[in-house]
């Protein structure tokens, strides 16, 4: 603790060489060195930051500035280590792709290379593999091959997989496969009443995870279920009821509708927590047990899947499962390398706003998510960066309605959000495809909940970053995030890794730091004439760009 503490006790003894980097954060005279921020552009092209749509093509991030350390580096490092995550010692299986995959359990199916091999291995309809085609799906990731084929033939299974890794498809392919005929249509005997449900902890995961299966079944016409309050009603009719193919809920809602009689899971075959340890943590479990008791035919497939899986909710998951296979995917509750990682000190709550603005007035890549604690301050940074000029700045929270979430993160997908301040309701599973940075503005409050923030970006093999501001008060959980970092390929400074671990019980405060209700303004006088003045929360491209041409030439600012 010692080191910490030489670093924070008011800035008489702080070694200001030593940390130049943080040091610049709060110098405004000097451009802080961020790492991975583009340099200025030339004045006949577009600036950096007001051209991300074509990142957000898809594009390979050129991120200037990387050096032999970078993220590309750190997995290179990373792949020829010889480090090795629990459970090696099993069956080995073959590595696939680039990361190591491993896999525990009785008679582990082999896994699939291609797609393709799909339907000559397991009779998957053409029609299945046109719409993995058509979705540009032509490999399968490392979770994919391995998983698929253990879901196919009917196996329970664990899987950790990293964030973006593809864990989405990997369940919903296998159970789109086996539903055979749409219950709508169907003759067959395969009971009556919806045959697969998938539980996700937030209404906006339940919702891309439904598109994502409508977007797989396309061309049948299987029902799936989106479930709300509305669809809930739609079936109280029987007739209705029993024609659903697949339920996608958050557990609360599905609950209510068990209770209800609206809803019955004697025939479901397929039941899936995505996000498991978050489905199985005392919040959750509860309902989930109650969904478990529901599910009453004696043959349900049972899957549970995350990026992260502490030993207490895997025992309970292992518990739930029968004779399942367990599968980890590259080295457990550790980011990809391909995020580059930093730490970055603002000794209190007061020096976030500015240190943030600093940031934000770097050339930087949006859009960026911006993690905080709590509601109320998600609300009031977001009002704060606007009021201090920062564009197209966006807010979502679980108090906002229902329409309002929708709304937010619709304009996240269309790219109409440069700078999104969130709470932890984002932070697992949205896959938002051209996040390229990640903010943790309030320390995360576990280390799952770090994984998963920075693991909004980073997906599915492009580059990302991910900067976490600490404070004094965060200083004793600080060395637990840091070795995360570690683990994961980035650098952590040498006086961080030499504090003391904290014990179990430390860990567990790491939630419970106390912050300000509201983020502290940045400016207190002029406050009122600045919002009069502030620029609109949205403005189109073109608006944008002209404003930066004006900013480069020392233009006023008209709109
Ligand atoms: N085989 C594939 N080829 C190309 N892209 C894929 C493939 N499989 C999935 N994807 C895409 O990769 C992205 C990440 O997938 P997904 O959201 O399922 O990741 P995840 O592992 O569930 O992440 P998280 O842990 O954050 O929930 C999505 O945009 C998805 O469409």
């Amino acid at each position: 603790m010692e080191a910490f503490h030489l670093l924070t006790r008011g800035g008489v003894t702080f070694n200001k060489k030593k940390f130049e980097k943080d040091v610049q954060l709060f110098d405004k005279s000097k451009k802080p060195d961020i790492k991975g921020a583009a340099s200025s552009s030339s004045a006949s092209e577009l600036p950096p930051e007001l051209d991300f749509f074509k990142y957000a093509q898809g594009g390979q991030p050129k991120r200037k500035g990387d050096s032999t350390d970078g993220p590309k580096a750190k997995k290179q490092k990373l792949e020829e280590s010889d480090s090795e995550e629990e459970g090696s010692a099993d069956t080995p299986v073959p590595v696939m792709g680039r990361q190591r995959v491993t896999a525990k359990g009785k008679d582990v199916p082999e896994a699939v290379e291609a797609f393709k091999s799909l339907g000559s291995r397991y009779e998957m309809s053409s029609l299945l593999l046109g719409n993995l085609e058509k979705s540009g799906y032509h490999e399968p990731t490392g979770i994919q091959s391995h998983g698929i084929p253990i879901l196919l033939e009917g196996r329970d299974l664990v899987a950790i997989s990293p964030t973006g890794t593809g864990k989405t498809l990997s369940y919903l392919l296998p159970i789109v496969s086996a539903l055979g005929a749409p219950a709508s249509t169907s003759k067959q005997d395969q009971g009556s009443g919806v045959r697969a449900v998938i539980l996700a902890p937030t209404r906006e995961l339940a919702h891309q995870i439904h598109n994502e299966c409508l977007k797989l079944a396309q061309g049948r016409k299987w029902r799936i279920v989106l479930f709300s309050k509305a669809t809930a009603n739609s079936l109280n009719d029987k007739n209705v009821r029993d024609k659903v193919d697949i339920i996608i809920s958050t557990p609360l809602r599905l609950v209510a509708a068990i209770q209800s009689g609206t809803v019955e899971l004697k025939n479901v075959r397929h039941l899936v927590l995505d996000e498991a340890d978050r489905m199985l943590d005392s919040e959750f479990l509860p309902q989930i047990q109650e969904i478990l008791a529901g599910c009453s035919h004696s043959d349900v497939q049972k899957a549970v899947f995350s990026a992260t899986l502490p030993a207490g909710a895997e025992k309970i998951a292992m518990d739930m499962l029968r004779n399942p296979i367990r599968l980890v995917v590259g080295l457990k509750d550790t980011p990809l390398p391909l995020i580059a990682q930093s730490l970055t000190y603002v000794a209190d709550d007061a020096s976030k706003v500015p240190t943030l603005l600093q940031y934000l007035a770097q050339p930087y890549n949006p859009p960026v998510l911006i993690f905080v604690s709590t509601q109320d301050r998600a609300t009031s940074l977001a009002e704060e960066l606007i009021i201090n000029g920062t564009r197209n700045v966006d807010h979502l929270h679980a108090g906002m309605t229902k329409k309002e979430r929708e709304d937010a993160v619709s304009r996240m997908r269309q790219g109409h959000s440069w700078v999104m301040v969130c709470t932890e309701v984002m932070a697992r599973g949205m896959d938002f495809k051209g996040v390229r940075e990640v903010i943790n503005y309030d320390f995360p409050k576990s280390v799952q909940s770090y994984i998963h923030r920075v693991g909004r970006t980073g997906r599915m093999g492009r580059e990302g970053k991910a900067v976490t501001f600490f404070t004094n008060d965060d200083g004793p959980f600080l060395k637990t995030i840091a070795n995360v970092i570690l683990q994961s390929g980035s650098t952590v400074p040498e006086w961080i890794l030499k504090l003391p671990k904290p014990s179990k019980m430390k860990r567990k405060e790491m939630g419970k730091v106390k912050r300000p209700e509201f983020v502290q303004a940045a400016r207190q006088v002029g406050r009122a004439d600045a919002i009069k003045k502030r620029i609109p929360a949205f403005t189109t491209h073109d608006q944008l760009a002209k404003i930066h041409e004006k900013d480069r030439i020392g233009g006023i600012l008209e709109i």
